[in-house]
């Protein structure tokens, strides 16, 4: 066991001569790889269930880019799924689920749960055995809120208002469907860590739209439930949380779930994101559409981080995840770039 991984590291507290990095989505529609395996699986459900073509794929940009850690392939929604909700994803709406009501929420049913997460599970297994040594292995889940805001609305919206009123309108509702969540995905989180995954990345995608009293209840609440349920079988496992769009509620989000490291969006300002990694590692957080412009806006971008950054803990990566239309030299470009340092 005398694996390097500089990802652990640095969420260990330590500064690297060069930042480690990873893309969030970085196994995806911009790969040719991915497009052509994503044809041989048929939906994209069927690729989060076939742990062979998983495995494929979380392989693909590793072995292209040599990234420093590799995110299992799944999907936060498999979660959902998992409790006997309906899911498909249809090609250019995302995904489609069948709206929950408030009564329904007393009836989620996670008799099968593991079971029906069990190819996800094999897929964690045989990735640790296939990666190289020294490759971080990330496992994760959507934060309770982000996953019930499609719960709700049933598809994605531009500022989740029907999980907003929902969550106004049936309180004790709410918090029932998140503390569910929040049960559930530590229990699926403490099964992908026994399965062989070194890091654990909770999404909340959607924690920006929420007034300061919804954030603390629907966002930090069920975050820091699911952390001190980890930590209790895995004491020293690393846990990131990416609360995007928290905005002045990062650092509270930090204080208050106990995550080990922050991932930040790319609207949190550098001097900002230096205060935050006085308080621990920082992973983050180049606009994913520098990376689709590529040339200066591209080099401009990863020369700010690493000037204000590289001083201490920090995994470089995207402030959200990479978009389909990205072109791989952008992504080859950026990766030369942060290795290099600025020239
Ligand atoms: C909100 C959310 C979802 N899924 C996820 C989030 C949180 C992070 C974020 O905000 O991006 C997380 C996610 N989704 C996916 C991963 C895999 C690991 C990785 O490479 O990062 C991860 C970590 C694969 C995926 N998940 C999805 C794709 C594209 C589907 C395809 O290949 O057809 C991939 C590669 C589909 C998906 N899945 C989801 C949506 C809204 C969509 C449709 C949008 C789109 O098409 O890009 C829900």
């Amino acid at each position: 066991m005398t694996a390097n991984r500089v990802v652990l590291d640095v969420l260990a507290g330590k500064k690297t001569a060069v930042p480690p990095l990873w893309m969030m989505r970085q196994a995806g529609r911009y790969l040719p790889e991915y497009r052509e395996t994503r044809k041989r699986a048929g939906s994209f459900l069927d690729l989060c269930y076939n742990p062979d073509l998983a495995v494929e794929v979380t392989l693909q940009p590793i072995r292209r880019f040599g990234f420093d850690a590799s995110i299992l392939f799944s999907d936060i929604l498999v979660i959902p799924h998992a409790l006997g909700r309906s899911l498909r994803f249809e090609e250019g709406r995302g995904p489609l689920l069948e709206p929950i009501s408030a009564e329904e929420i007393e009836r989620l049913d996670g008799k099968r749960f593991h079971e029906h997460l069990e190819p996800v599970y094999e897929t964690v297994r045989r990735l640790r055995r296939e990666l190289p040594q020294e490759t971080t292995l990330i496992g994760f889940c959507g934060a309770p809120w982000t996953v019930a805001t499609y719960m709700i609305a049933g598809h994605g919206t531009p500022d989740q208002a029907p999980a907003r009123l929902f969550g106004y309108r049936h309180p004790e509702a709410m918090d029932t469907l998140l503390t569910t969540l929040a049960d559930w995905s530590a229990a699926y989180l403490l099964r992908q860590a026994e399965a062989g995954a070194d890091v654990l990345q909770i999404f909340d995608s959607w924690s920006g739209v929420l007034d300061e009293a919804c954030f603390d209840r629907f966002c930090v609440g069920p975050v820091a439930s699911i952390v001190s349920k980890v930590r209790a079988v895995y004491p020293d496992i690393p846990i990131i949380g990416f609360p995007k769009g928290a905005g002045a509620n990062y650092k509270n989000y930090r204080e208050q779930t106990g995550v080990t490291a922050l991932g930040l969006d790319w609207t949190v300002p550098l001097t900002q994101a230096r205060s935050l990694q006085a308080l621990g590692p920082v992973q983050g957080n180049l606009d994913p559409l520098r990376l689709v412009a590529g040339g200066r806006a591209l080099d401009e971008g990863v020369d700010a981080i690493l000037d204000h950054l590289s001083d201490g803990p920090l995994i470089f990566n995207l402030g959200h995840g990479i978009t389909p239309e990205t072109p791989v030299g952008h992504v080859e470009a950026m990766v030369r770039r942060v290795r290099q340092g600025k020239l």
